[in-house]
């Protein structure tokens, strides 16, 4: 038993990884975003092996950041769904343009009923929405203005980022600045905002809660569902971490 769980150890502790970890429905416990303690402790002990942790999330990249602190990860965050990077409580990044978003916003309210911003945090390159409209409909309209902008779906908002703007370039942003290579990524989500993210990653686990359309984006899918499903995941990975 003590060789095992050492190889599986060794292996682990030789080979740096880099986890882009999302937030919501992945290692919250409910709506509400009560995080899964067990999930959260596993990612601190990745951490604490010398792999990277960050999260990428539809939250304010500070809400990320501070998750970073209090939980022991590394201390950087993609937040705003990939419109803002976090790198110290005064660092901040802005890679989206928040008044095309708001200009979005204005459109979509005169021309559709059911449009209410969210209550967020601070936002400082996107508009984040209730899911009360119907999302198709909402993104005709906007290309009818044409309006370069993009709308999309984390289960818990709607987001309205720039074009180009997402988790996946968000994250490549920090990829370029910290030398992390596609192949030591391990992207974990559940919602469609996280496929782009799995599209930067060599190894991409989509939740027991994700959707058939996300899940076949994932190089691997889990049964359980949020924190539960990340347990799943790295039991998964361990043993294979050398060859991913
Ligand atoms: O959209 C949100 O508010 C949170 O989404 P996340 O799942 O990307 O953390
Ligand atoms: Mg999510």
């Amino acid at each position: 038993m003590r060789s095992k769980y050492y190889s599986v150890q060794k292996i682990i502790d030789v080979i740096k990884r880099t986890f882009a970890v999302d937030i919501d429905g992945t290692i919250t416990e409910n709506g509400g975003g009560r995080i899964h303690l067990d999930a959260l402790d596993a990612l601190r002990r990745l951490t604490n092996m010398g792999h990277d942790v960050i999260f990428v999330t539809g939250r304010s990249s500070v809400e990320g950041f501070l998750l970073s602190v209090f939980g022991g990860m590394t201390k950087v965050a993609v937040g705003e769904n990939g419109g803002c990077i976090t790198l110290d409580s005064n660092d901040h990044v802005l890679l989206g343009n928040i008044d095309e978003c708001k200009n979005a916003l204005d459109v979509l309210k005169n021309n559709l009923d059911n449009v209410e911003e969210k209550y967020v945090f601070p936002r400082m390159t996107e508009v984040v929405l209730q899911r009360t409209f119907d999302l198709d409909l909402a993104r005709d309209i906007l290309s009818e203005h044409n309006l370069d902008v993009k709308l999309s779906d984390s289960q818990y908002a709607y987001h309205i980022n720039s074009s180009g703007i997402d988790k996946g370039t968000g994250f490549q942003e920090i990829m370029k600045r910290f030398a992390i290579s596609k192949d030591d990524v391990i992207a974990i989500g559940d919602s469609a905002t996280d496929v782009p993210l799995f599209k930067v990653a060599k190894t991409s686990v989509a939740l027991g809660n994700a959707s058939d359309d996300v899940k076949s984006e994932a190089t691997i899918t889990v049964s359980a569902h949020a924190g539960d499903g990340v347990l799943e995941a790295l039991d998964k990975l361990a043993p294979r971490l050398s060859e991913i």
